[in-house]
Order: C-alpha cells, then structure tokens, then sequence
C-alpha cells in the first residue's frame, strides 16, 4: 500500500468519525431541546401554580423561563435556580408558620361556637370533627380549606339562631325582618330568629312567680307559626309584664327606702333629744343637788342659832320639810325624764322592728331571685350558670384532695325531630319528663343540671368508672322504655351519654370538654350509647 492510499483510508475512518460525532451532537442537541422544553412547560406550570404567593418568587420564575427560551448559559441558568429554590424555601419556613397559626385559629374558634348552647347537634358535630382534624397536623394550607368552610357555616348557622350572639337588638331583628318582608319567603326566616332570640330572653327572665303563666302564654303563642304582626303583639305583652314587674319592684323599693330614712331620721331626732334632755336633767339634778347641800348646811346655823329646845324643834322641822320637798321634787323630775327615755326609746325599738321586717322581705326578695338566676325555668333544674358555679367549686375541693369526680353530659338523640314532627309543645314536655326523670333516679347527691337546649349535665361525686357506667346504662335503658305519646303515636326518646373522671391537670373547659368528645363518641357509634374516656 502507498502513502496516498493510506492517506485516503485515514481520511475515511476520520470522516467516519466526524459524521458519527454529528449525529450524536445533533442527538444532544435534540435530547437538550426536549428537555429544555419540558423545562419550560414545567417552569409554565410551577409560575402558575406560585403566582400571587410571592412577588418575588413570580419575578424569578418569569426570568428563568425567558433564559431557557432563549437558551442561555448554563451557569446563568444555574443562578437563577439558586435564587429560586432560597425564595422557595423561606416560602416553605412561612408556610409552616402560617399552618400552625391557622390551625389555631380553627381550633380556637370551633371551641368557642361549642359554647354556644343554641347550635343545633350537626354544627356542633362538624365542629369537633374540625377539633379532631386539628389535632392530625396538616402539611397544607389548602388542607384547612374544608376546616374553615365548617366553621363558616357554623359560625352562619349560630348567627342566624344563638339569641348570644347577634349584636343587633330585637328592634334591628325586627326592622331587617320587616324590610325583608316584601321578598318571598324571607320573613319566616326572620321570625324564627327573633322567636329564637324572645323564647330565650323568656326563658332567662327572672321574674316573680306571678308572672310565670302569663310568660308561659307568651312563650306558647310564639311556638306557633305566627305573622309579624302577632309576634308585634306578644312582643309588646312581654314587655308589658317587664314593665309592671319594674315599677312594683321600685315601688317596693322606694317605700323601704323612704321608710328607711324616716327612721334613720326619727333615731336621730330621738338621740338628739335624749341628748339634750340628759343635758337638761343633768343641769336640774345639780341644782336640787346643790339646793340640798345648802340645806343641810343651813340646819348646823339652825342648830347653832337656837335659842331653845322648842326653838330647835321648830326650826329644824321647817328645815327637814324643805328638804323633803327638794327631795321629792328631784325623784319626780328624774321619773320623768326616765319616763321620756323609756318612751323614745320604745318608739326607736317599734321604727327598729318594722325596718327589720321590711329588710327581711327584702333579703328574702334577693333569695328567692338568685335561685331564680340559676334555676331553668322550663324543668326548675339547676341552669348553665348554677352548673359552671357548682362544678367550679367542686373542681377547687378536688385539687385539694384528689376524689372520685365525673362529669356527664347526656343529650337527647334526635330531638329536633321530636319539635318538628309533634311542635315545640311536646319538645318542652318531653324536656320537663326527662328533668323529672333525671332527678328520680339520679342520686340525690348527684348534682343535676340543664346546661341548654337538650343537653343535661349531671356530676358525681366518690363513684368508680365500673359504678358510673353501670349506672348511667341502666338510666340510659330506662329513658328509652319510658313510655311517651304525642299525637297518639307511642314514641321511644332515647339519649346519648359522655362521661369522664376529673384528672389532677384538668380545668373546666379541658374536662367538659373530653366529657362533649365523649358524648360526640357516643352519637357517632349510632346514638342510645354511653362513652367513657
Ligand atoms: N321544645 C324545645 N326545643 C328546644 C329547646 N331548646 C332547644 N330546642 C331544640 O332542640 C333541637 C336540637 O336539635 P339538634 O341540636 O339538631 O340535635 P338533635 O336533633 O337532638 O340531634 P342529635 O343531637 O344529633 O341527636 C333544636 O331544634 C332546638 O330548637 C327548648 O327549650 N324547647
């Protein structure tokens, strides 16, 4: 072989070698456009799903596409995602922050619409299901979003019904049903929540015993389904029964007031005047003092000065006579002015006596409305305020002897259906039957209340978690036989009961609380149960 053929077969495999590092440049190069493509779809995507999080991080995004669409350099490229993935990850700090802020704002605000009594039993569940949620961590902000969509409707649900919370007044009720009157279908709507809003202030009045079956009569007209122009009606009877009841109540009032200062005065007349007479006795009783010493004295000059036995005689019987007078003149006016003490203070004794009665009837009047202030009106139970009283206190002797003390909370199943299939009537009775029934076979050391709406709480003292649960099953099973019947329809009521025992960390929102996630337990196995925890 020569030097050119060779040559020739050099060039070949050389040429061969550039075509062959052609194709698989030309391959990169495609490999890098579809990638850098996808690269930008991606960066599309990532820009869309980033826009409004973070200003900065939108600049950014934006910029690092443009520098792949136009295929710059890798090491401009590269800075950009450097700057990139920083902003995403103080994004990623923020967010955490933000997550752990919104769940307690969920948490916060679920607890506190579970105070609300009015809230009926399907807001209050999804409120602790918002609890239960709450306590699983989420990674997400968009997590939260079904969370808070609860408690905005629970929150909607206790505006339109709790009598607690709207801040507009009764008048405002009316006035926005009025004008929503003249759009159909509206004003039922309204009436239900000034009816909500008056059945509670009826049933938070605390009134004289008087007035009870007038204020029942009102409560009862309001349960059927009345016009505005009733409701206008009842609204004025109501307040006619407040008014009475406040001007006999300052009557009263002003009576034991103004007697109270006729007497204080009078008392002060009367020492005055004791003052003064003892000023004025005294001064009487020194002169017939001072006239007595006188006389005494005068009888040595009589004695001396006697010319004879008979002389003497005569002169000392003048002188013993005086004396005698002056002597009866000083018993007589210290009588009287005994008599005049006597007298005043006779007087002062009867003014005395009769305020007493009238501060009896008075302290009797406060007795018998602080009972009223935390008595349910509708089953004469204990109230919420009587419970929150009660189980304070109780709470304070358990942390300083640690006892046996269970709380429970027993809630009527279905109860809105009782109202609205045989009328708030038949709700009210089936309340009072369940107070009764309560207060028969709970024992009498068990302290008994209504804490609203349906809900009953009930706390026990020195019983074991074995004896509770015996126990509140066979009231439970009990409550279930008892034999009510509305409309000539046998109707079951059955409840369901949360329980627990006070632990040495517990306050009393932590306890009700666990004893609600009970009762909440026991709804959520199916009703007509007891849960312990
Ligand atoms: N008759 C009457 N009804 C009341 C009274 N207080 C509250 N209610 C009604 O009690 C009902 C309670 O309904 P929910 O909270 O939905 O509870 P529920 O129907 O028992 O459902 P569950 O608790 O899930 O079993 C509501 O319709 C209230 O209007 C009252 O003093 N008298």
């Amino acid at each position: 072989m020569n030097e050119k053929s060779v040559a020739v077969e050099q060039i070949n495999v050389l040429k061969k070698k550039l075509d062959a590092a052609i194709k698989s440049r030309a391959a990169v190069d495609s490999d890098l456009k579809a990638q850098s493509s996808l690269l930008v779809q991606f960066i599309t995507r990532l820009t869309k799903l980033c826009k409004g999080i973070d200003k900065e991080l939108d600049t950014r995004l934006g910029k690092l596409k443009k520098l792949l669409a136009k295929g710059a350099p890798i090491a401009d490229l590269e800075q950009q995602i450097a700057f990139i993935a920083k902003l995403i990850q103080n994004y990623e700090l923020k967010t955490e922050k933000e997550i752990s802020q919104l769940n307690k704002q969920c948490n916060d605000t679920a607890k506190t619409l579970l105070k609300i009594n009015t809230l009926p039993g399907a807001e209050k569940r999804e409120l602790r299901n918002v609890l239960k949620e709450c306590e699983q961590n989420k990674e997400a902000l968009v997590q939260y979003i079904p969370l808070v969509s609860q408690l905005m409707n629970a929150y909607d649900t206790a505006l339109k019904l709790s009598p607690a919370l709207p801040k507009k007044g009764l008048l405002d009720a009316l006035n926005s049903g009025a004008a929503s009157e003249s759009k159909a279908g509206d004003s039922k709507e309204v009436n239900q929540v000034v009816l909500a809003k008056l059945s509670y202030v009826i049933d938070h009045l605390v009134l004289p015993e008087k007035h009870t079956s007038e204020l029942l009569k009102i409560k009862e007209q309001l349960t059927h389904n009345i016009s505005n122009d009733k409701l206008m009606v009842s609204l004025l009877d109501l307040f006619d029964v407040i008014i009475s009841d406040l001007q006999q109540e300052r009557a009263t009032a002003e009576s034991f007031l103004s007697g109270l200062s006729d007497t204080l005065s009078d008392v002060q007349n009367a020492i005055n005047n004791t003052l003064f007479c003892n000023k004025a006795s005294q001064s009487a009783s020194n002169e017939l003092n001072a006239q007595l010493h006188k006389q005494v004295d005068e009888m040595s000059t009589v004695v001396d000065s006697a010319k004879s036995v008979s002389d003497l005689k005569q002169k000392i019987n003048k002188n013993l006579q005086n004396i005698v007078k002056t002597l009866e003149n000083k018993s007589s006016s210290e009588n009287k002015h005994n008599q005049q003490i006597e007298s005043q203070l006779n007087d002062m004794t009867a003014r005395v006596k009769e305020l007493e009665k009238q501060s009896q009837y008075f302290e009797e009047q406060l007795k018998q409305q602080k009972i009223k202030s935390m008595q349910d009106a509708l089953t004469k139970l204990n109230n919420r305020a009587a419970f929150d009283d009660y189980f304070s206190k109780q709470l304070i002797d358990f942390k300083q002897q640690s006892y046996e003390l269970a709380l429970v909370i027993l809630d009527l199943d279905d109860f809105k259906r009782i109202n609205d299939t045989y009328g708030h009537t038949a709700g009210d009775k089936t309340l009072q039957v369940m107070a009764m029934t309560l207060t028969k076979k709970v024992s009498a050391d068990a302290f008994i209340a209504r804490y609203g709406g349906e809900e009953f709480v009930l706390v026990y003292s020195g019983v074991s978690q074995d004896k509770l649960l015996q126990h509140l099953n066979d009231l439970r099973k009990h409550i279930a036989r008892l034999p009510f019947k509305f409309k000539n329809n046998k109707v079951s009521i059955t409840t369901s009961i949360g329980v627990t025992h006070i632990k040495a960390q517990d306050n009393i929102h932590s306890a009700f609380e666990r004893a609600d996630k009970a009762l909440y337990q026991a709804k959520d196995q199916g009703k007509n149960k007891v849960v312990y925890l």
